[in-house]
């Protein structure tokens, strides 16, 4: 009792301290994690096992508390034992210690048959291979999940969905039970001595009736005192299973606690380099020099090469433009220059160095990127923007300025003014809003309809129809990209960025726009090296310095866009189709 006292009393705030701990931990041990290491299976795999909760507590909490049951545990063990002791022993009844036999072998057997079920098999797993129950939980996923909504409803699937998940359904029938449902059932059917653990239960009482009817005169305990045996034999039976069953379950606990220290030894694929970059910051002031020497690349897991033998050398200030066709490898040239990857061969130099000798910290400061497939993040679109200079992220009202200039600059701001929050209109709503029970629109008893208008509007929640998100359109999410990568180039005349990398910057923003960004970073030509992947001739390739054409190859054509006009080649044929397509 006392020890279930304390153990209430302290559970709360040291569940809270623990579960913070560990959500610090294991988000840390999570964010460090490179691309390549990220992606891989069995990385997912341990982050999931170590993953902060376990039905809402932690599992350092978990262990604490099991440690402390096993010790309530032992206490009623003891106790069970000096009843037992009392009326079978000291009272010198023999009869009793032969009822207890009897009690003890039943309820043992009961137990001990449970666990053997796991002791047969103690390495097991449990998959599913119906395809009919993983298509049905598939749909109930695609349903479910607001990621999935614009496709879902832009495809018009709804009916469709509706008769595969019933079709899938109706062929699952019963055997959709989930894992404990199963496990139970699997429990119940491996296990025979359920048949005879009620009759060896009923042994006692058949043993004691028997001895009434044979010695009528001088029945051998008192009723009470079977039941006293009773309960005492089957509570100790109980205890000595629980104890087992705890123990085992600290172990299991306990490999959990050690999972998040392994998630947190996770080893990069990409590796720190130890050399810090630049010497000197004026070193960066005309940009940084970018050379790949016959580098080959392939993705992890994947056969084919997604770059072959390149080479070129940009010069500390220039401006390059990459173009080909798609799947080329324009991207990843950009992904290996900012080392989310390593190349398989050949060398990458980076202002003189061998890229992978630079410390990382160091080489990402130095770069400034957007990526094709960029991602907004479920944050205020102020933070989104404030993020392109994480070192002066929410650093007063000099970055929210320079937010604002930012947002400007890459046309971001007449939206952005017409959302309801402005510069803080959410992206995507990180809390899921709960609501009571009361459904809205409904009557009260007193003849009012339920709204839940007016607390909303308290508590400064979107009306009901709004998903609380601005549904911004692909060129205007562009453009909240394009501010970000400005914080650090254009907004701030940054030392620290040397080199600016834009992968398609222009693939949803309409010609105005498109024109507006291009004159803004030409103008920074001569201080950022500057490399863009495009898929567009003319407006940027004719102030290249120099332009690699490529396809599945390689690079097949490369020079500035007079020479590869006179070389008469593919740039050349393409460029002027191009050209023709606005005459
Ligand atoms: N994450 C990835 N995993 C595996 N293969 C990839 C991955 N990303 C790209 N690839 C493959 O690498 C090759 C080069 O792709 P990359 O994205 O660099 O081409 P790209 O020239 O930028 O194409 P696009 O013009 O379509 O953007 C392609 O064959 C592509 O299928």
């Amino acid at each position: 009792m006392l020890l279930m006292h304390a153990r209430r009393r302290v559970e709360t705030p040291l569940n809270a301290r623990i579960r913070r701990w560990y959500a610090l931990h294991s988000f840390g041990a999570r964010a460090r994690l490179d691309l390549p290491t990220y992606g891989q299976s069995a990385v997912q795999r341990q982050l999931s096992d170590a993953s902060d909760n376990i039905w809402g507590q932690t599992v350092v909490w978990q262990t604490l508390e099991l440690a402390t049951d096993i010790v309530s545990a032992a206490a009623q063990l003891l106790a069970s034992v000096v009843v037992l002791f009392q009326v079978l022993v000291a009272s010198g009844q023999g009869d009793g210690l032969v009822l207890a036999g009897l009690t003890l072998s039943g309820e043992m057997y009961y137990w001990l048959s449970r666990m053997s079920v796991f002791h047969r098999t103690r390495v097991w797993l449990a998959t599913t291979l119906n395809q009919e129950y993983l298509k049905m939980r598939g749909w109930q996923r695609t349903v479910r999940d607001i990621g999935h909504r614009k496709e879902f409803v832009a495809g018009g699937l709804a009916g469709y969905a509706t008769s595969e998940f019933k079709k899938a359904a109706e062929k699952v029938g019963d055997m959709d039970g989930d894992w404990m449902e199963l496990e139970e059932q699997a429990l119940y059917r491996s296990n025979h001595w359920n048949i005879l653990s009620e009759p060896l239960k009923q042994l006692p009482q058949i043993y004691f009736t028997l001895r009434a009817a044979q010695y009528p005169a001088g029945i051998p305990v008192t009723l009470a005192s079977l039941n006293l045996v009773q309960d005492a034999t089957y509570r100790f039976a109980y205890t000595v299973y629980e104890i087992i069953r705890r123990a085992k379950s600290v172990g299991h606990q306990l490999e959990s606690v050690k999972k998040l220290y392994e998630v947190v030894n996770i080893q990069n694929v990409v590796k720190d380099g130890t050399v810090p970059f630049p010497e000197d910051t004026a070193q960066l002031r005309s940009g940084i020099e970018l050379e790949f020497r016959n580098v080959s690349f392939k993705y992890p897991d994947t056969e084919k090469w997604a770059l072959r033998n390149i080479s070129f050398k940009l010069l500390p200030g220039q401006l390059c433009v990459i173009v080909g066709a798609n799947g080329a490898g324009k991207s990843t040239i950009l992904k290996l220059a900012t080392r989310l990857y390593d190349p398989d061969e050949g060398e990458i130099f980076f202002g003189g160095h061998e890229i992978r000798t630079l410390k990382l910290d160091d080489l990402r400061r130095a770069i400034s990127v957007l990526f094709q497939d960029y991602t907004l993040f479920p944050l205020s679109i102020r933070d989104n923007i404030a993020l392109g200079d994480p070192t002066q992220a929410g650093a007063g009202a000099d970055s929210a300025d320079r937010v604002e200039q930012a947002a400007r600059l890459a046309g971001a701001e007449g939206f952005v003014a017409k959302l309801p929050d402005g510069m803080d209109t959410y992206l995507q709503r990180p809390v899921d809003d709960e609501y009571s029970g009361t459904v809205e629109g409904t009557k009260t008893f007193r003849g009012r309809t339920v709204s839940y208008d007016p607390l909303r509007s308290a508590a400064g929640v979107p009306k009901a129809g709004r998903t609380g998100t601005a549904a911004l359109s692909g060129g205007q999410m562009q453009r909240l990209a394009v501010a970000r990568t400005f914080m650090r180039s254009v907004v701030k005349e940054d030392d620290t960025v040397g080199m600016l990398l834009f992968d398609e910057p222009s693939a949803s923003l309409d010609p105005a726009a498109e024109h507006d960004l291009f004159d803004r970073l030409r103008a920074l030509r001569g201080s950022k090296t500057m490399v863009f992947s495009s898929h567009r001739f003319g407006n940027l390739t004719r102030h290249a310095d120099l332009i690699l054409y490529m396809d599945e190859t390689g690079i097949v054509e490369s020079g500035t866009h007079d020479e590869l006009l006179r070389q008469k080649g593919e740039y050349a044929r393409l460029w002027t189709l191009q050209a023709q397509a606005f005459l």
